[in-house]
């Protein structure tokens, strides 16, 4: 039998990226690829995102996260994720402890601060953006990545090249057009996702900038296919935006499911403000892990 069986789980939702907790701490278990797969697989746990919560590593921190994709892969940052696991330690009575300071969290990619703004919105420290071609990571070096060339050219849309790569703390690449939504996500994101100058993939944007302070986006995730928001895609979007300088380092980024506010603060942080839902609680039934080591 999986130690995950019969595990209390949240089903929540950021602007309608879908998001399942799972609390481990005060345990050693490490959830597997497959058994994120037999988890997303059950409707009442389904998630784009999972997030798990570890006990802390670093002195000063309230939980370390590991992030799954539907796919079993694991993320090293997932904005929504991380405002949804804030509420969870702040307000649900399982998991929730007292904390008399803003919590932190932490990923393999870094320390996350989140601070609660109201009853259900919240603002994650998302941490510089990594924009060295190594760091994100690219095949080729590139001196500036505000501009990269992919292997993959779409003969039915030409325009989609010469996009931005940014990382933060997972990869993103943002492509700039006209009109966000005249895309078909479901195939041509997984072609880019996969291209082979992107040596760990990469979450597909694709943006459209409508003003110095608004940006539209929609996002083909890694691990995971087209969602109602990624938090992490609209920070990488933001920072290239701002860097190419079709925007200033403060924008309000709409995705399907909802806007997000992001700022580039002057210290290099990428703050990221948005809201929280909690769907219901469950238990992982046990016949979820049959066959799933
Ligand atoms: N939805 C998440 C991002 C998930 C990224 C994941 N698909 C990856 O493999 O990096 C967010 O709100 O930031």
């Amino acid at each position: 039998m999986s130690a995950l069986s019969n595990s209390r789980f949240l089903k929540m939702n950021g602007l309608g990226n879908e998001i399942t907790v799972l609390d481990l701490r005060g345990s050693l278990h490490r959830v597997s690829p497959a058994e994120a797969r037999a988890i997303a697989a059950d409707p009442r746990s389904r998630f784009d995102q999972l997030m798990v919560l570890h006990d802390p590593v670093t002195p000063g921190t309230d939980a370390y996260m590991r992030i799954y994709n539907t796919d079993g892969s694991e993320s090293g940052a997932c904005g929504n994720g991380t405002r949804c696991v804030a509420w969870a330690m702040t307000v649900d009575p399982v998991m929730s402890r007292p904390v008399d300071r803003d919590l932190v969290l932490e990923t393999k990619a870094g320390l996350l601060p989140v601070e609660r703004v109201s009853d259900r919105v919240f603002t994650v420290d998302m941490g510089p953006p990594r924009l060295a071609w190594n760091d994100i990571p690219l095949r080729d070096p590139y001196p500036d990545t505000r501009t990269i060339a992919l292997d993959t050219r779409l003969t039915n849309a030409p325009e989609l090249q010469g996009p931005s790569a940014v990382s933060m703390g997972n990869p993103h690449v943002i492509f700039w057009v006209e009109d966000a939504l005249a895309y078909d996500l479901g195939a041509i994101g997984p072609v880019f996702e996969h291209d082979p100058a992107l040596p760990e993939r990469a979450n597909i944007s694709f943006a459209q900038v409508t003003g110095p302070e608004h940006i539209v986006l929609r996002v083909w995730e890694r691990g995971a296919g087209a969602t109602r928001a990624c938090g992490s895609a609209a920070c990488a979007t933001l920072v290239a935006a701002a860097r190419k300088g079709l925007t200033g380092r403060r924008a309000v980024v709409a995705l399907p499911g909802g806007d997000l506010v992001i700022e580039w603060r002057a210290d290099n942080h990428v703050l990221m403000t948005g809201p929280t839902e909690l769907e219901h609680e469950g238990i992982l039934s046990p016949a979820l892990f049959t066959g799933a080591a």
